[in-house]
């Protein structure tokens, strides 16, 4: 990709981003400026090639795709601090801020700068992110332009505004509560017998197994556990009492909390 990205914020998230977007040269190290007030924080990016600044509207100014990735409660003051040097025309600016509006951006920046939310996950950092993208004033070119960005970071899906807070629950959380599985059947998989170590790699790769089942092969869950459960065999019975004990419903409802949760922190 041959534009050049400013990422405002270089922290846990800006800095995955950044390294996911360097990784196999997607795009030139020294096409983006990482800013940060404790730019010593950022000398391994540095190192890489990547141009660090304390200053958001340097940043900005030498930019054509501007990612804001602070916290919620800077995006007020920041926007403003860059809104004078953002060209409408030539520039678009994609939040990966938790929670902060499309509606709350253009009120800062103005209607007619192209403004996008995107929610990625933690494993943005392994280019392996599901990115869901909101957008209610891009041109398809741009749309096209962020979700290429997004796509070479994992997988990408455009989805309405309204669906930005279940996205947030179904993607972003979503990191945590299959780690929790996979923590969960590595501490079954000791009690059955393997070390730590083995029990984790085992449950890990099984994971991403199943997962890619679905990814690659295309299939509906059902249909790939039908081909694991024998008839009287070990797993249907497993799984029978996983769901006696209530292992769907207690995803669902988890899900229904954090999304009961993220709705109060919001409005
Ligand atoms: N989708 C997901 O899974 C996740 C999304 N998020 C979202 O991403 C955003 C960032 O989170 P995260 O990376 O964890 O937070 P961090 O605190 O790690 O990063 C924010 C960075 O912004 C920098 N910063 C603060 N003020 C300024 C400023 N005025 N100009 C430039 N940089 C500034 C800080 O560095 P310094 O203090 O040195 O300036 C800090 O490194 C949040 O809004 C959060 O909601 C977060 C985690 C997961
Ligand atoms: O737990 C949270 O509130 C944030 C939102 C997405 C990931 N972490």
């Amino acid at each position: 990709m041959n534009k050049k990205i400013a990422v405002i914020g270089g922290g846990n998230l800006g800095i995955s981003i950044t390294q996911g977007l360097i990784a196999d040269g997607f795009v030139k190290p020294e096409k983006i400026t990482v800013t940060r007030r404790r730019l010593h924080l950022l000398k391994e990016l540095r190192e890489k090639g990547v141009a660090v600044d304390k200053n958001n509207v340097n940043a900005v100014k030498n930019s054509d795709i501007i990612i804001m990735v602070i916290k919620p409660y800077q995006m007020k003051d920041v926007l403003e601090e860059i809104k004078p040097v953002i060209d409408p025309k030539r520039q678009i600016v994609i939040s990966a801020v938790t929670g902060f509006s499309i509606d709350e951006m253009k009120e800062i920046v103005g209607e007619d700068i192209p403004v996008f939310r995107v929610m990625p996950n933690t494993a943005i950092a392994i280019r392996e992110s599901m990115t869901c993208i909101a957008t209610t004033n891009g041109t398809q070119d741009q749309i096209d332009t962020v979700t290429t960005i997004f796509d070479a970071l994992g997988k990408s899906v455009v989805i309405s505004e309204e669906l930005m807070e279940a996205a947030t629950v179904l993607g972003a959380c979503g990191i945590a509560y299959s780690l929790r599985f996979i923590r969960a059947a590595t501490q079954g998989g000791i009690e059955i017998g393997f070390d730590a170590k083995t029990a984790e790699l085992i449950a890990s790769q099984t994971v991403k197994g199943a997962a890619n089942l679905l990814l690659v092969g295309g299939n509906h869950p059902e249909r790939e556990i039908d081909k694991v459960t024998t008839p009287q065999g070990c797993t249907i019975v497993g799984l029978n009492e996983m769901e006696h004990r209530g292992f769907s419903s207690s995803l669902i409802k988890g899900i229904r909390a954090s999304f009961n949760k993220i709705a109060k922190m919001i409005h």
